[in-house]
């Protein structure tokens, strides 16, 4: 496993090493010894999958309120994805800032998104699956988001979203500047 550092450096991309042969190729995608090793001290309790029919469809911009805050380790499992994070840790130098990323199933690369970001994605092809574990457990009454296409954020979204493509609870998440601040950086996730 490969590790890489993003602009906003709690921000990470994971690349598992596949081990090639005539058959296909191997590869460990994740291990939590190399995993609190490397990235953090973490327990992943559940596992996460969703389908997505329509390329330029989004999901977030989401996140748990503490104490049900979740730290994500996403993946692509079928198709592509353009994975976004943004930082709304309230005392954190990079606070508002976003980190985007594609995720492939082609080359299997992860993003490891901790508490205290905002999460989503837009989907790149038709039939995109993607599969995440996260260190709580969904909570519905902590279920949270900033709507993905706001001015403030400034997110670099890719030419093929659809914003009709977009959940009736997503249309109506309310803007970043509204948002009530939830984390900061030394607070427990
Ligand atoms: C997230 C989640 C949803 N659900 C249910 C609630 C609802 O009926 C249905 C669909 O939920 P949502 O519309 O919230 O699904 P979705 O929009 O895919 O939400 C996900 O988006 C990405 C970007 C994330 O980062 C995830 O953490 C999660 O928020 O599934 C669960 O039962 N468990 C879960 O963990």
């Amino acid at each position: 496993m490969r590790s890489q550092k993003l602009a906003i450096p709690d921000v990470i991309e994971l690349q598992p090493t596949r081990h090639a042969d005539e058959r296909g190729n191997f590869a460990e995608t994740f291990r939590d010894d190399w995993f609190c090793s490397n990235i953090g001290d973490r327990r992943f309790i559940q596992e996460n999958q969703s389908h997505t029919l329509r390329r330029g469809t989004i999901r977030g911009l989401h996140f748990q309120a503490p104490p049900a805050a979740q730290g994500k380790l996403v993946q692509c499992l079928s198709g592509a994805i353009f994975d976004v994070a943004v930082d709304i840790r309230e005392n954190s130098a990079t606070y508002g800032d976003c980190v985007t990323r594609i995720l492939t199933a082609e080359r299997g690369n992860q993003l490891w998104v901790p508490e205290g970001f905002l999460h989503g994605f837009c989907t790149l092809t038709d039939d995109t699956v993607v599969a995440y574990k996260v260190t709580a457990y969904y909570d519905r009454s902590a279920d949270r988001g900033v709507r993905w296409n706001d001015a403030d954020l400034g997110i670099a979204w890719p030419d093929c979203v659809e914003p009709s493509l977009l959940s009736d609870k997503d249309r109506h998440l309310p803007c970043f500047r509204k948002m009530q601040p939830y984390f900061t950086i030394g607070s427990a996730a």
